[in-house]
């Protein structure tokens, strides 16, 4: 869970860059406050040619000059403070972008790690659209506000601090105006920035409807041509577009018409200085160049004060975003089991003892069922469609865990094992062979250094070689998005080719050569035959060519399973 105390807490691990610039923003603020009076002090002491300190200054430094010199100089000096001003801002900023980025870099960190561990049958509920909105639009909502709450909200408010004090010492009484009007100005527009919190969360909130909706209309563009359906479903993404465009308008106006609206209060506050500005010098002795430089003040405050209004609502934006980030971290992860033992080392003995599952809502998907599986055995499973062959395969293979029960390897519980360990030593090859839009090479070793040998003999086992030898990028070709450029019987292959790569202790081939013909399912199943049988393996098939090539038979009836045959 993240809240702004989090926050706190992260920006303080960077102690000593947030120390060093706070420092700059103070130097720059002490340097930017006498700027806007030097001119106007000249239109006194020069123009209006009563000296005072500024000249009398000038005169101890450079000696007495022209209006000409007085105005150059400061000219000069006003230049120099204002590009040491900028260069401090630079400096400033450098670091409180650093702190700020780094902070942003963890939170993605986190989520993605969350996102890492996540209970399969959780991420089988995901919207990938919504998470992927969550962690790019949210997370920088959230460095929005932290960049301008610990960057400009210091220098603001000093700002405004130097220049009440200023302004105080010009003539109490304007200064008590400014003093009276800001809380004012800030109060008014803090009521309305709450608004914005629900505008911009309802903004993002159809963001995401909208970027799940268009995943997964490009993600089944076939399937919707194939159905004729482009006008269903491109007519919801029309409709989404349009609450889009509604949900953002009404966001960015009503912010707009706030702004103004803060806008007009200090224009409105501004008139009324001019004209006191005006009467102070006629009731008051105000000077002119006092006056002026009164004037300038105005403007110059318009930034922190901008600022500060802004880190408002930022602030109820990032709140927003805060909970929905929040969201994402409450997904369920799977359970995390310690790995006290690895049982994988010798041939694997699968013990299931009366193990019951059902995913979220269902009902029982298997109860009280209980087989043993043997090694160096090819065991079929059989059984009615939808009756948990894929489901049992799931579990053996550290998807899920049984809600009741218990599944042993070589004598060891899953959970003195842990499911990531099981994973590593299982390989499930399901009947649809989901592929990343990369290379054959990378879809056959997801990563892992194999030696250009071992690739083509497993290429061979599967009957894929000739096929790809033909291919002019050969283990290079890219196979598309979900591996479109392959047909379904050779991204079967391709699974095949990798589970041979990756050696695991227990293979399962679900319906996995179920896009075969006849043939060359024979002659892959006499290719890894030698290979099934050096392990544990699993084949679960509706063909009976297929369940004839086991020593062993299961079968899941009525939620249990019944050894048919042991060879
Ligand atoms: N992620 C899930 N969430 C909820 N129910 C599911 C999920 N996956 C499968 N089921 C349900 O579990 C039951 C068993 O499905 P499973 O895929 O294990 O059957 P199967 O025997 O492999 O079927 P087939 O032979 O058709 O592949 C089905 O009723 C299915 O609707």
């Amino acid at each position: 869970m993240y809240t702004f105390k989090h926050l706190i807490k992260e920006i303080k691990k960077y102690k000593r860059e947030f120390i060093l610039a706070q420092i700059i923003a103070l130097i720059a603020t002490i340097i930017s406050i006498p700027i806007p009076m030097l001119m106007p002090l000249l239109i006194d002491e020069v123009l209006l040619k009563k000296p005072g300190l500024w000249v009398e200054n000038l005169s101890n430094i450079f000696g007495q000059c022209s209006a000409f010199c007085y105005v150059i100089v400061t000219l000069i000096i006003v230049l120099v403070l204002r590009s040491l001003f900028v260069a401090l801002n630079v400096a400033q900023t450098y670091f409180f972008e650093k702190i700020t980025k780094d902070i942003t870099y963890k939170i993605r960190l986190r989520v993605l790690s969350h996102l890492k561990n996540l209970s399969i049958n959780e991420y089988e509920n995901l919207k990938t659209g919504d998470i992927a909105s969550r962690l790019i639009s949210d997370v920088n909502t959230v460095e929005e506000f932290l960049i301008k709450s610990v960057s400009r909200f210091v220098i603001s408010a000093l700002t405004l601090i130097g220049v009440a004090i200023v302004l105080l010492l010009i003539n109490w009484k304007l200064g008590l105006f400014i003093l009276i009007l800001n809380p004012f100005v800030v109060v008014l527009s803090g009521k309305i920035a709450r608004k914005v919190k629900k505008y911009k969360a309802a903004q993002n909130r159809s963001i995401s409807i909208f970027q799940e909706a268009l995943i997964e209309t490009l993600e089944l563009f076939e399937q919707i041509k194939a159905y004729n359906k482009e006008d269903f479903f491109f007519k919801k993404l029309f409709n989404l577009t349009k609450e889009l465009k509604q949900k953002a308008f009404d966001f960015s106006y009503k912010v707009e018409a706030f702004n103004k609206l803060s806008f007009l209060v200090f224009l409105i506050g501004f008139e009324i200085f001019r004209a006191a500005g005006i009467l102070a010098v006629a009731y008051d002795n105000l000077t002119i160049g006092l006056m002026l430089a009164v004037y300038s003040y105005l403007w110059f405050m318009m930034t922190p004060i901008q600022d500060i209004i802004s880190i408002q609502y930022s602030y109820f934006a990032a709140k927003a975003a805060l909970d929905r980030i929040n969201e994402t971290l409450e997904l369920k992860t799977e359970p995390k089991f310690p790995h006290k033992q690895n049982p994988f080392e010798n041939p694997v003995q699968i013990e299931i003892q009366n193990i019951s599952f059902k995913y979220n809502e269902s009902d029982w998907i298997l109860k009280n069922a209980s087989a043993a599986i043997r090694p160096n055995k090819i065991t079929a499973l059989i059984g009615a469609s939808g009756g948990g062959k894929t489901t049992l395969a799931k579990i053996i293979a550290g998807f899920f865990t049984p809600n009741e029960g218990d599944i042993k390897y070589n004598g060891v519980s899953f959970k003195e094992i842990g499911l990531d360990k099981i994973r590593e030593n299982v390989s499930l090859i399901l009947q649809e062979t989901r592929l990343f839009n990369d290379t054959l090479l990378f879809n056959l070793t997801l990563g892992k250094e194999f030696s250009e040998d071992e690739i083509w003999k497993a290429l061979k086992l599967a009957e894929l070689k000739e096929t790809v030898e033909k291919w002019p990028e050969k283990l290079n070709t890219y196979v598309g998005k979900n591996g479109v450029k392959l047909s379904g019987g050779q991204k079967q292959r391709v699974a095949i080719a990798r589970a041979l790569l990756h050696k695991p202790k227990i293979i399962i081939l679900d319906e996995s050569t179920s896009a075969l013909d006849i043939d060359t399912e024979e002659k892959v199943f006499k290719n890894i035959e030698s290979f099934l049988k050096e392990r544990t393996s699993i084949i679960i098939a509706h063909r009976a060519e297929t369940i004839a090539k086991a020593e062993d038979i299961l079968m899941i009836k009525n939620k249990e399973i019944i050894t048919l045959k042991t060879s």
